[in-house]
Parts: C-alpha cells; sequence; structure tokens
C-alpha cells in the first residue's frame, strides 16, 4: 500500500507505521517458525533403538519392514561404532544416521554387536535409554554359540521388556506380522504393519514389503541367506544335547520358549 505520510498528523503516521512494523514483525516471526520447524522436520539423530544381532537370524528383515513404518527412521547398512570405530566421535556416528522428523524413531542395526561385551556400557553412555533388540534362531543351524551365555550381560544393563525385546527369527520368517506387532509395542509405537504392508511372495516363498506406491520390494534372500551345513545326525544329536540344558536357561531368562528341540 502506497501512503503519502506527509498528508496525515503525526499520530496517524506513528499508527499506519506501527501496524506495517507488526505486520513485518509478525511475518518474520513466521518465517523464523518455519524455517526453524524444517529444521527440526529433517535431523540426524543418534538412534534410540539398537539391533545387536545374531547375525544371519533376520536382521535385515527386521529393519526393512520396520522401514515401513511412518514414525520410524532406520539407518542404511551397519556402523560398527560401538566395536570397530569408537574411536570416531560421537558426531561421526550421528551423521550415519538417516534423516529424521522428531516424532520418528531412530533405529540402526550392527548385527555382531551380542557377544561384543564393550559394547554394552558404551550404548548406555550414549543413552541409557535406547532400546535394544535382539533377533534369535536355533543355536544349532544358525548361531553355533548359545544365547544363555551372553544374553545376561545385556540384561543386566538393559533390562528385558522395558529396555531389551527378543524377537523370534524362525517367526520373522513364518509370520512377520505378528513379530513385527510385538516390536511396535515395544517400541511404543502405533500399530501400523499389516497385511495390508507384507505380504507373501509365492515364488519367492518368502514376505516382501508393499510400499506406499505399492511396489512389492523383497529382500533377496538368496544372496542374504546363510548356507545352511549339512550336519551329520550324530554330530547334530551332540550338538541338541549341549545345546539342550542352555536353551532352557535362555527360555527362562527371556521368558518365552522358542522351542528349538
Ligand atoms: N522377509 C524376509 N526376506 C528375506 N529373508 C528373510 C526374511 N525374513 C527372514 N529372513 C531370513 O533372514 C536370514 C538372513 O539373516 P540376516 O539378514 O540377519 O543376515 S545378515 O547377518 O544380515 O547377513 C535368512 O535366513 P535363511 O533363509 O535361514 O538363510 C532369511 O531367510
Amino acid at each position: 500500500m502506497m501512503v503519502d505520510i506527509a498528508t496525515y498528523d503525526g499520530k496517524l503516521v506513528e499508527s499506519i507505521l506501527g501496524q506495517r512494523s507488526v505486520q513485518e514483525r509478525a511475518m518474520e516471526h513466521s518465517r523464523a517458525k518455519r524455517m526453524l520447524a524444517k529444521q527440526i522436520a529433517r535431523q540426524r539423530r543418534l538412534p534410540q533403538c539398537i539391533i545387536i544381532g545374531v547375525m544371519k537370524c533376520g536382521t535385515s528383515a527386521l529393519i526393512s519392514f520396520m522401514n515401513l513404518h511412518p514414525d520410524v527412521a532406520t539407518a542404511p547398512g551397519e556402523s560398527n561404532y560401538f566395536n570397530n570405530y569408537y574411536n570416531r566421535t560421537l558426531e561421526w556416528y550421528r551423521s550415519q544416521m538417516p534423516l529424521s522428523r522428531a516424532n520418528q524413531t531412530t533405529m540402526s542395526k550392527t548385527a555382531n554387536y551380542f557377544e561384543k561385551y564393550e559394547v554394552i556400557d558404551r550404548i548406555y553412555a550414549m543413552d541409557p535409554n535406547v532400546k535394544i533388540i535382539l533377533v534369535v534362531r536355533d543355536p544349532v543351524y544358525i548361531y553355533r554359540s548359545s544365547y544363555a551365555l551372553h544374553i545376561e550381560h545385556w540384561t543386566r544393563v538393559f533390562p528385558l521388556g522395558a529396555h531389551l525385546h527378543v524377537v523370534d527369527g524362525a517367526k520373522l520368517i513364518s509370520d512377520p506380522i505378528s513379530e513385527l506387532r510385538k516390536v511396535e509395542a515395544f517400541l511404543g509405537l502405533r500399530h501400523y504393519i499389516s497385511g495390508n504392508n507384507i505380504v507373501f511372495d509365492h515364488e519367492r516363498k518368502v514376505y516382501c514389503r508393499v510400499s506406499r506406491s505399492g511396489v512389492k520390494l523383497c529382500l533377496d534372500k538368496a544372496a542374504k541367506g546363510v548356507k545352511h551345513p549339512t550336519i551329520d545326525p550324530a554330530a547334530e544329536a551332540k550338538l541338541r544335547t549341549y545345546f539342550k540344558p542352555l536353551n532352557q536357561r535362555f527360555y527362562q531368562i527371556v521368558g518365552h520358549d522358542f522351542g528349538w528341540t
């Protein structure tokens, strides 16, 4: 608006200028708010949830399924920060994280943390409220070590239920939606993952994600999967005898029988 201020008396000019400057200030304020909102909207944040293992148990499937959730942002790859790169700064670790909005949970995975005990206190020092997820499968085929030997190192620092959750890797293959619902509950996320966004691919014989635009995305199971060794039945029987009491102990600790017989 063009205003010839000379034609107005002093009070009116002051009031017009005053109004304009209030409007300008309001515009500046809303511009600043928009900029701030933009900054808050997309930042790299340290993870609030870390998948610690176990390798070959389905950690890739878990994190890719969780990536479907609008309130989750997942880090690509495995940073190995708390074991191999702990001499680097926390800012380096943050730079490995995805951009996320303030209402999203950032998830990261390094599938070989479980047996690296030095990692436990380091994660705790980063954030004592972080949530930890362990994926397990029958140790005879996949793990070659006993979960019972390691789990208590973690539960002493990250109590089960509140801070540590165990995912059944076999169920993640056969019935992922039920396992993912438990993960959603553990992370305090609204229920989102369902048959609408996870479907069974009959050709590949594996569950796959369905993107929001309707594209089916399958993990390359053949490339990812471990070549299961053919175990001599006598050796397998020996292994089962060895693992039996350790598995029972693990079931007791985590309060769930995984049915490895
Ligand atoms: N939905 C889906 N798609 C593809 N693969 C799936 C899926 N769910 C679980 N799995 C099983 O994950 C097993 C590989 O485990 P990881 O991803 O943890 O392996 S790795 O440590 O990251 O290399 C691998 O196990 P095996 O098939 O027994 O080899 C996969 O079958």
